[in-house]
């Protein structure tokens, strides 16, 4: 099973590579690999699990974080209706986007990054997801906010992009101007 000491940290440069796609139909090891990232999500949210295994709560994973160079990514979580968003998903693609923007008020962490990282991080407000799900079925997601928000964060770290190289510089500005 994965626990935090399979979590690559920031500094590993398994984190700023691109991930390679994967062949479909996948290889019963690559759907090992998926099943187990969508379980240390669903692992990391049961508080018994979490507190026996010291597990931090996570929403989304990707393949990278465990030092695995392909485009996986599995997510965990419900959004703002309570609609479960809980699936991994092979080689995802976000075909389209909004022009509009969101973001998360409090910013964004990183199950990679153990350190807090202020400042906000601009997202796309709606995405369109495509991609093959565990039971190899081929999927087109139209996501928004806080869903729309965790595909990106993950398909991001597919192309070696943490959270933070999106936050822009003049954030800081602001905030010494305001001192
Ligand atoms: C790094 C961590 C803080 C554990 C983060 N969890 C998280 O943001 N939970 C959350 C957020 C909410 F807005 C409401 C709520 F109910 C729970 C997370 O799992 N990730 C996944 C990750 O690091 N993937 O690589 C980071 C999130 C930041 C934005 C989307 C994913
Ligand atoms: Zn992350």
């Amino acid at each position: 099973m994965i626990t935090m000491k399979d979590i690559v940290r920031e500094g590993h440069p398994v984190l700023r590579e691109v991930a390679e796609a994967v062949e479909l139909p996948p290889t019963e090891e690559n759907k090992e690999t998926l099943e187990e990232m969508l379980q240390f999500l669903k692992n990391s949210q049961d508080p018994e699990t979490a507190e026996a295994y010291d597990l931090r709560s996570g929403v989304g994973l990707a393949a990278p974080q465990i030092g695995v160079k392909k485009r996986l990514i599995a997510v965990h979580f419900t959004d703002e209706r309570d609609e479960l968003y809980s699936m991994g998903l092979f080689n995802p693609k976000i075909i389209s986007h909004s022009v509009e923007e969101t973001h998360l008020e409090d910013g964004e962490g990183c199950l990679s990054v153990d350190r807090e990282v202020t400042g906000i991080v601009p997202r796309y407000k709606r995405i369109t997801v495509e991609g093959t799900t565990l039971d190899g079925e081929n999927v087109t997601l139209r996501l928004r906010n806080f869903p729309a928000i965790v595909f990106q964060h993950e398909i991001d770290h597919l192309n070696g992009i943490m959270f933070y190289d999106r936050i822009p510089d003049f954030q800081d500005d602001l905030k010494r101007d305001l001192q």
